[in-house]
């Protein structure tokens, strides 16, 4: 059975819990009862696997009474009852328990699954220093491998080999190691997640003291980086012996290096973290990066066994238990965004020295139209002239009004090149572009209004024809400002306008983030004074070619759609290759309330508008025609610029390479399966 739209497993998504629960020391029946109530939550609540604490059946600091046969006895009997009380259970439950095998005591996760145990993982690393002691009671489980543990009348695979596979979910593959393990310099779950585990299970008892969460954080994120994997990590909390120390329940989930879910630290109650992991993203990321399978196959060769079971995920809709950001180029948190804008910039000034110093030329020579692209690549100019000690007026800007020229605009492009101070020029395009449309036989020239495509180009060419031969007579270079967005969609002028320079600053920048960055440079560097106000109202005003007359400027987003869809979209087709029907679903949860989730600061509250699914596919449907089938031969013969935003660039010698003659009939295909209300 196919799942409804609306339920994120059939997007590739599984719901993953990381639990921690008031622990009662040496009564494993009552930490029974207190288990089987918060499994039950997480099924009830559609979770696949939910992780709990080490050792959490006895309690974790209990030190020699770990030994005691009257405490392990009842552990095995309260995992019978666990056993025989989760066949109410739909989720896969984690659990630590101390257990008795080959005579020896092991520090084990034990998996329990509608009425059986999958199969217990031993701790392959004790800690035996500082506060720990673990090796006075446990054996370590490194070397213990295609082994079965015995309880009562249960035969249960035993090792550190195993892993746990979802039939019923693709993707879904879990490995386990506890505590510890993670704290060495080869953790289990590096093996685990090379032998295909997507998600790794932790269960820890690790006390708390002044700053250690941090470093806790920063080896469960790095791993999970590392890995390319999903990391529930569920630490031990209240309950848990203070005689020599403390416990702050720490329970996580991370995903390939972003954090999912984290509860409150300190917890007095029963807390948990719960969210969708992306497998797709997980398959994505590590058939992308071949590095990663090239180290899986310079292992030396281990056997696993893989343990199946089925998840029965529901097929109705549910809601997704995760935070689609709205911008994926723009991130919400202030803190982030200004490293960002920071970065970005910094990013584009130095390619651009660079270029200048290693080609010779004195002088930057640029179109100014007063819109946000120019805007940005003329600041980069100015910067960069500042940094090679040469004069802002080594920047030659030339305004070149057309038939299409708002006023507005024209006044930006004046007021920006004398607030900078370089070296400014206007050029009135129209006699040239009038002469040229003649000479080609074009309407326009004999009076009519006809504004075709021709027309338009006409204009952009010609000035980019000044800019060249500008740029010769200067010895400078032409900088580009067509952006990361405008490639996507083929919203440019094929060989002139800002699809050609001699060098572009701005073709790995998307146009949302290009908005958050004018705004950022407003308030930073030495021009704030100078143009900051102006740099505001150049971000407020329509983004438009104003290659068209009319009473209106003509409107890119009426054209191509709203910037913030179809950034959207570009992220997720050029980072992860997802489906279209994943990227409307993710978009639906990012746009569809504006009163949900964060906006990054100081976007204009006028802006903060909503996206019903019949817009989201519409746009998308644009997008995907544009990106796939139409504009990649402008994208092949581009001219050099830095990649800049992890999200991608599109530059055929770089990030994304693609014939330009393919069609879009797989994507649309797919698109057709998104509910058209
Ligand atoms: N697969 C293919 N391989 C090689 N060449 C191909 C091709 N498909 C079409 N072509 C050729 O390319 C031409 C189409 O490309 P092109 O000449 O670029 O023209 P086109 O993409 O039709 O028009 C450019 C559009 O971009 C807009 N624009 C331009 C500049 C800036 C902005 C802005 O707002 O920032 C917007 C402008 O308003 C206009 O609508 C076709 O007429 C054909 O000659
Ligand atoms: N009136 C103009 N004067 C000088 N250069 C122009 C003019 N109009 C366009 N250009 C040049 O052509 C480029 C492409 O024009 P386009 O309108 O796409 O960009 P923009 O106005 O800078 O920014 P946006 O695409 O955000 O509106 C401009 O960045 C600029 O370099
Ligand atoms: N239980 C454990 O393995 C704890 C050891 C680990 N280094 C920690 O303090 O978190």
């Amino acid at each position: 059975m196919t799942a409804d739209f609306h339920n994120p497993y059939r997007h590739g998504f599984a719901r993953i819990a990381a639990c921690t629960l008031p622990v009662r020391l040496a009564d494993p029946a009552a930490n029974a009862a207190a288990l089987s109530v918060e499994a039950a939550a997480c099924s009830a609540e559609h979770v696949a696997i939910a992780v709990f604490p080490e050792l959490c059946l006895s309690g974790y600091a209990l030190d020699d009474l770990r030994q005691q046969d009257a405490l392990l006895d009842a552990v095995e009997r309260a995992l019978h009852t666990l056993a025989e009380a989760s066949r109410a259970w739909s989720c896969v439950a984690v659990i630590g328990a101390p257990l008795r095998h080959a005579d020896r005591l092991f520090n084990c996760a034990v998996l329990l699954h509608r009425g059986r145990i999958l199969g217990i993982v031993p701790k392959s690393y004790l800690p035996n220093y500082r506060e720990f002691y673990e090796a006075r009671q446990f054996a370590p489980g490194v070397t213990r491998r295609n082994e079965t543990l015995t309880l009562g009348d249960m035969s249960i695979p035993f090792g550190t080999d195993l892993l746990f596979t979802a039939e019923d979910v693709p993707g879904l593959t879990l490995g386990v190691e506890i505590c510890e393990d993670l704290w060495v310099p080869t953790p289990p779950s590096t093996a685990l997640a090379m032998a295909g585990a997507s998600i790794i299970a932790n269960p820890s008892a690790s006390n708390i003291t002044i700053g250690k969460a941090e470093d806790r954080t920063l080896l469960i994120r790095s791993q999970s980086l590392r890995a390319l994997c999903a990391y529930a990590y569920a630490a031990a909390g209240p309950g848990e012996s203070t005689t020599d120390v403390a416990w702050d329940g720490q329970v996580s989930l991370h995903e390939v290096g972003t954090l999912l879910a984290e509860s409150p630290r300190f917890p007095r109650a029963a807390a948990r973290a719960v969210a969708d992991i992306d497998l797709d993203l997980i398959r994505q990321e590590r058939s992308r990066m071949g590095s990663f399978a090239a180290c899986a196959d310079a292992q030396p060769p281990l056997v696993w066994r893989r343990i199946p079971f089925r998840v029965a995920p529901p097929a109705a809709a549910i809601p997704l238990r995760r935070t689609v950001p709205r911008f994926p180029f723009v991130p919400a948190d202030p803190g982030r965004l200004a490293q960002d804008c920071y970065e970005g910039w910094t990013i584009q000034v130095s390619a651009l020295i660079q270029r200048l110093s290693a080609s010779g030329v004195r002088r930057m020579v640029i179109g100014v139209s007063g819109g946000l692209d120019s805007t940005l690549a003329l600041l980069v100019c100015a910067r960069a002239a500042d940094e090679l000690g040469w004069p802002r007026t080594a920047v030659a800007a030339y305004t070149m009004p057309g038939f299409a020229t708002g006023a507005t605009s024209l006044a930006f492009a004046r007021r920006l090149m004398s607030g900078l101070g370089v070296s400014a020029h206007e050029l009135d395009i129209r006699p040239t572009a009038r002469q040229m449309l003649e000479t080609i036989g074009h309407p326009f020239a004999k009076g009519e209004a006809v504004h075709d495509v021709t027309f338009e180009n006409v204009q952009a060419g010609l000035r980019t024809d000044f800019l060249f031969r500008l740029a010769n007579q200067l010895n400078g270079l032409v900088i580009g400002t067509g952006d990361l967005s405008e490639l996507a969609l083929g919203w440019c002028t094929y060989g002139v306008g800002d699809q050609m320079a001699h060098y572009n600053v701005n073709a790995g920048m998307p146009k949302t983030l290009i908005q958050h960055l004018i705004r950022w440079l407003a308030r930073e560097g030495d021009w704030a004074e100078a143009v900051g106000p102006l740099l505001d109202e150049i971000v407020s005003a329509e983004i438009s070619p104003e290659l068209v007359p009319g009473d209106h400027p003509q409107s890119t987003e009426a054209k191509i759609g709203p910037y913030a869809l179809q950034d959207f979209n570009l992220f997720h087709t050029l980072r992860y290759g997802f489906r279209p029907a994943k990227i409307a679903y993710l978009a639906l949860h990012a746009w569809s309330d504006a009163a949900r989730g964060a906006w990054p600061a100081n976007f204009p509250e006028d802006r903060r508008v909503a996206y019903d699914l019949p817009a989201i596919r519409h746009w998308l449907e644009v997008f995907l025609r544009r990106f796939f089938a139409f504009s990649q031969f402008k994208r092949s013969a581009m001219p050099n610029g830095p990649k800049l935003t992890p999200g991608g660039g599109l530059s055929p010698r770089g990030d994304w390479r693609a014939p330009s003659d393919s069609t879009a009939v797989a994507w649309l295909e797919d698109l057709e399966t998104v509910p058209k209300s």
